[in-house]
């Protein structure tokens, strides 16, 4: 018997962060939206220990060690209920490494609701939200997907209304950033100046709300934009390809260093995709909708 959840990936709409906490970690007004690309965990029994393998194109560079978070995840669960971790994690990614869409902690909290499907654990929820901050600020959000407000260090979550379905098109880039260095940029670039508290946007709210495209776009932000480019000064170029080709905006997902653009429809997506991959500023360009759904049993 085996398990598959899939999980959605995200894109931050309004990322305000603020000055750096005694911890290392910054507080944030993190607006989620999950988005239509998925990785899919799949939890078979291995009596032998703990197994891990995984797919895609981007499986190189998954580290396939006890670091792995949804190997992590799986032990967490484990050791709360006095199990064994004996489960083989099969790991299908389509959600980019280190691009700034939350992969790992896509597959964190995939491996969490697959293993207690598997093992019966049958844990509240709540502690499953509980283990999945432990494992990483954006985990919790993976397991509830749709949109929320993120704040703390984004793990404590509201849920949002989405009143429409917004249309996006996702620029993969050439190799990943890691987040730590581009908060670490942030800080940086912030030394000496006066951060303001980070505040959730009510006119982006709003937009959400309506399921307004246009009004979304207007609102967007990214407070480690500037972070971002300044340690892949190239994203410049893919931003403005994809301006160009008529997207309504244009901003880096999160730490990047993949970039997203919200379309007005379908179509202008597929267009704006295409001219993005023909620009030859991007790995490869994806059109996607938005919202998508949390981690969900699939068998
Ligand atoms: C950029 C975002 O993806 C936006 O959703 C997240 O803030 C990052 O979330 P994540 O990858 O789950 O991050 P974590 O695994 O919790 O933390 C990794 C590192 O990112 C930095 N970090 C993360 C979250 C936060 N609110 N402040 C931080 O400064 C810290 O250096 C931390 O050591
Ligand atoms: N299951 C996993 N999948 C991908 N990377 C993982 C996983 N577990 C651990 N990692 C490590 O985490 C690093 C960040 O990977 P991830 O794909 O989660 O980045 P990200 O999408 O930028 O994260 P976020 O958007 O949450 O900041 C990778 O470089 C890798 O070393």
């Amino acid at each position: 018997m085996s398990v598959t959840v899939r999980v959605p990936a995200k894109v931050n709409v309004q990322l305000a962060v603020g000055a750096a906490r005694p911890d290392g970690f910054h507080d944030l007004a993190n607006v989620f939206l999950a988005v239509g690309l998925y990785d899919e965990v799949t939890a078979t029994p291995s009596p032998d220990g703990p197994r891990l393998t995984c797919e895609g194109p981007d499986a190189g560079q998954v580290p396939l060690d006890e670091s792995n978070l949804a190997a992590r995840a799986a032990r967490a669960l484990a050791e709360r209920h006095g199990l064994e971790p004996a489960v083989h994690l099969h790991l299908a990614k389509d959600i980019p490494v280190a691009g700034g869409m939350a992969g790992g902690s896509a597959d964190a909290a995939g491996a969490l609701v697959a293993c207690d499907a598997l093992w019966g654990t049958r844990a509240p929820r709540e502690e499953l939200l509980e283990i999945c901050a432990e494992l990483g600020s954006d985990v919790p959000f993976s397991l509830v997907g749709g949109a929320a407000l993120g704040t703390g260090r984004g793990e404590r979550l509201r849920p949002l209304e989405v009143g429409g379905t917004f249309h996006w098109v996702f620029a993969v880039a050439e190799g990943g950033l890691s987040t730590p260095a581009v908060y670490r940029e942030f800080d940086r670039l912030t030394e000496g100046t006066d951060v303001p508290g980070p505040v959730a946007s009510e006119a982006l709210l709003s937009a959400l709300a309506k399921g307004d495209a246009a009004a979304l776009a207007a609102t967007l932000t990214n407070d480690l934009q500037p972070a971002a480019l300044s340690l892949r000064p190239a994203l410049a170029d893919t931003l403005e390809a994809g301006r160009t080709a008529g997207a309504l905006a244009a901003l880096v997902s999160g730490s990047g260093p993949t970039t997203a653009f919200l379309a007005p429809d379908a179509a202008t997506a597929a267009r704006v995709a295409a001219a993005l991959t023909a620009s030859g500023t991007c790995r490869t360009a994806r059109t996607t909708t938005a919202p998508a759904p949390g981690a969900t049993v699939l068998s």
